[in-house]
């Protein structure tokens, strides 16, 4: 069995290589299929995709008619750049000032641990959910959730909790108070491509593919620079603005020593990471691709590589509300506050996470980390979580769990549409 020691279980989960291009989710799936039976839970595996595990793991509650609490949590990790670490970014360190260094360890297997050892703390003090806890974990969040997420969420299993509201990742937060997240930017990676007449590298002429392209790219420069200033300027928060960003160029001929050099290459390609705020209007910047970015009269293609939706089913801009419409808010906000740690005002998170797949269905999600007073590193080298900033996040789950799932309402009539679905 398990040793009840939260920091020690997280180390372990960290050492356990769930690192893109190769996670070791059968690794993951041991540990974790072990940790959830040593705390009695009932622990379903589903593997929509082989290779791909869903782990669920589900607290029951005495009201099986209620709606449930889903807390989830991915298992994989983005890859290391290992040579720019202090240590060995799988090995877990714990340095003496209590920082845990590590892959992981806050996006976000520092989550998914939390959430047990805050079902370890309930259940020493014999607390019973009246709803169902059921603990997520998914494969795959970092390459977009298809094989993982987005499978559960289409399955017959994930109907069948009859999940009421959900929490999800976070960020770091810098200050002293914790941040919360009511949506995230929509992500699109949009590939340009020009084609024209090839030529001598002396020669001046109209149409080439790399003046085609190079126009697009002015043009997406100034409108980079407009977002990038509102921003800058302060008038809005960086999720609030569209960013866009180059990920690759190509064109030329390549040569043995490099490129050919008096060679106007007859195709020339770009492609960029775009990511829009819930309160733009993506449809007006899908025109502005296909009129401006990409016309077809200067021989211009485009192509999405992944185009993630921008409205729920309903029609809905993808934001879970946190006013007196969504009941779960106030209890989340009530419960976290009642640790006497603060939460800051609710921020669109600016990348993606799996949140989407649910928000896309209309169900509530509470974007979530509780990591105060910690740089942001998701994603970073030497990405670290202080061992007692975990444990305190541990407390704030201990009470936000006990809060939901005794929560008696958020049944009624404003979530009839959602419970159809
Ligand atoms: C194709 S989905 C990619 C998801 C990823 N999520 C976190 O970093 C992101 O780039 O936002
Ligand atoms: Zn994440
Ligand atoms: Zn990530």
């Amino acid at each position: 069995s398990l040793p009840e020691d939260a920091v020690t279980n997280l180390r372990e989960y960290l050492r356990i290589k769930t690192v893109h291009p190769q996670p070791d989710y059968e690794a993951a799936k041991e540990f974790l299929v072990a940790y959830g039976k040593n705390l009695t839970l009932e622990v379903d595996v589903m593997e929509f995709v082989s290779g791909d595990p869903v782990i669920l793991m589900t607290w029951k509650g005495s009201n099986p008619e209620a709606s449930s609490i889903l807390l989830n949590s991915h298992m994989d990790v983005v890859p290391v750049e290992q040579v720019k670490w202090r240590h060995d970014a799988f090995e877990a360190v714990r340095e003496p000032s209590g920082d845990i260094v590590g892959r992981g360890s806050q996006d976000m297997k520092c989550v998914g641990i939390q959430y047990l050892e805050a079902i370890r703390k309930l259940q020493a003090k014999v607390f019973k959910p009246v709803r169902s806890v059921h603990v997520l974990f998914v494969p795959d969040e970092e390459i977009g959730g298809h094989d993982g997420m987005e499978r559960f969420i289409a399955s017959e299993k994930f109907s069948d909790i009859q999940v009421g509201v959900a929490l999800d990742e976070g960020l770091a937060s810098p200050t002293a108070d914790y941040r919360v997240f009511y949506g995230e930017r929509t992500l699109w990676w949009l590939s340009i491509k020009a084609v024209g007449a090839p030529g001598h590298g002396s020669k001046l002429f109209d149409g080439s593919a790399a003046e085609n392209l190079l126009k697009s790219l002015a043009l997406i420069s100034a409108y980079r620079e407009e977002e990038f200033n509102a921003y800058k300027s302060g008038e809005a928060a960086e999720a609030e603005v569209t960013s866009i960003n180059l990920s690759f160029l190509k064109a030329g001929t390549p040569s043995p020593s490099g490129f050919v050099m008096n060679l106007q290459p007859s195709e020339a390609e770009a492609g960029f990471d775009i990511r829009i705020p819930p309160s733009a209007d993506a449809e007006d910047l899908e025109r502005r691709i296909r009129e401006e970015w990409a016309p077809v009269e200067r021989n211009m293609t485009y192509e999405f590589l992944q185009k993630n939706v921008y409205r729920s089913v309903s029609a809905e801009p993808l934001v879970t509300p946190f006013d007196v419409s969504n009941p779960w808010w106030a209890v989340f906000a009530t419960a976290v506050e009642k640790t006497g740690v603060k939460l800051s005002k609710p921020e669109i998170f600016p990348a993606a996470t799996d949140g989407r797949y649910l928000r896309y269905k209309d169900f509530p999600v509470i974007g979530f980390s509780p990591m105060r007073e910690t740089p942001v590193l998701l994603h970073d080298h030497n990405e670290f979580l202080n061992e007692g900033v975990f444990l305190e996040g541990v407390d704030a789950y201990e009470s936000i769990i006990a809060a939901l799932s005794t929560f008696d309402g958020a049944d009624g009539p404003s979530y009839a549409l959602r419970e159809e679905l």
